[in-house]
């Protein structure tokens, strides 16, 4: 099977694979600081810096199969499955010399995505202050082995009919809010419950990355958003070696939800054994 082809498989099947989540913490070295100097930036100068950082590394890591998330975009949270020690160096150095700023990153792997990015978190803490000014280009990772031969987790969560509910209905500030309310209850449960890390990424969409994880939970967590703030989700979910194959077949089992009506259906990134 190509690489971006999926399967759809039930639920029991997914409980099967053993996930491994490899994280990169990259943090702008000292960049509060310099947001000031030698007097206050101009805003929107510093939106525009942020915003091409983000879009670079979306580059850089997409086309590498990874997933990059903007988070508080001073420190952006990246799923490197698939993207070794030379691609991390690619990256710094490819940064260095192209902005006014340069990054640290820290690279963790654990089957509980919260703890992979502890362990990167902590590897840039031990190192300094992210306002340390010589504090610079902190390298620090433990990587995935490539033929591991394990899976990754990937959620795609929607809002459902967000258009005709929010959109259509209401001005763009208080959709925002209702989406927003979704989102802060279901990251919070995803990390408290599961350790799962979820990223809103647009529009009425959220993408979780998770631990092996079962449709019950699923299930769970879009009861517990319905019933502490009155947003109704779906969710499909994939599985696959690279963060891409696991986030496409996601959103071919999120396509499979709208199809059949369902809250919750998984899919294949790969071809697994058997198949
Ligand atoms: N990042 C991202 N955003 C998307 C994606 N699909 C849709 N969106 C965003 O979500 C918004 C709403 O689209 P839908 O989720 O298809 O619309 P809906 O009205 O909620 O309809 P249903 O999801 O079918 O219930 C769009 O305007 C996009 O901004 C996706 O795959 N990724």
């Amino acid at each position: 099977m190509g690489p971006t082809e999926r399967t759809k498989v039930p639920a029991t099947r997914m409980e099967d694979t053993v996930t491994n989540t490899q994280i990169t913490l990259v943090q702008i070295d000292n960049y509060g600081p310099w947001t000031v100097s030698p007097e206050p930036r101009r805003e929107m100068d510093l939106q525009t810096l942020q915003s091409r950082l983000f879009a670079d590394l979306a580059q850089f890591i997409g086309s590498r199969d990874g997933y990059v998330f903007f988070t508080r975009f001073d420190n952006m949270v990246a799923v490197t499955n698939g993207m070794g020690r030379a691609d991390h160096h690619t990256l710094q150095e490819s940064i260095r010399n192209r902005y006014p700023v340069t990054v640290s990153l820290g690279i963790g792997v654990d089957s509980r995505p919260s703890e992979a990015l502890e362990d990167a978190t902590e590897r840039l803490q031990r190192a300094g202050s992210a306002q340390d000014s010589d504090r610079r280009e902190v390298f620090s990772g433990s990587f995935r082995e490539p033929t591991a031969g394990d899976d990754l987790q990937i959620a795609h969560f929607d809002v459902n009919d967000a258009t005709e509910k929010y959109t259509d209905r209401l001005n763009e500030f208080d959709s925002f809010i209702q989406i927003e309310h979704g989102y802060a209850e279901l990251m919070r449960y995803m990390r408290e419950s599961h350790g799962a890390l979820s990223f809103f990424v647009g529009g009425d969409n959220i993408i979780a990355v998770c631990p092996e994880l079962n449709s019950g939970n699923y299930r769970d967590a879009i009861d517990h958003v319905a019933d502490a703030v009155d947003v109704q989700l779906k969710v499909g979910v994939g599985t696959g070696e690279t963060p891409h194959e696991a986030g496409f077949a996601a959103k071919h089992a999120l396509e499979d939800c709208r199809y059949e009506g369902t809250a919750v259906e998984f899919a294949a990134g790969h071809a697994t054994a058997g198949d």
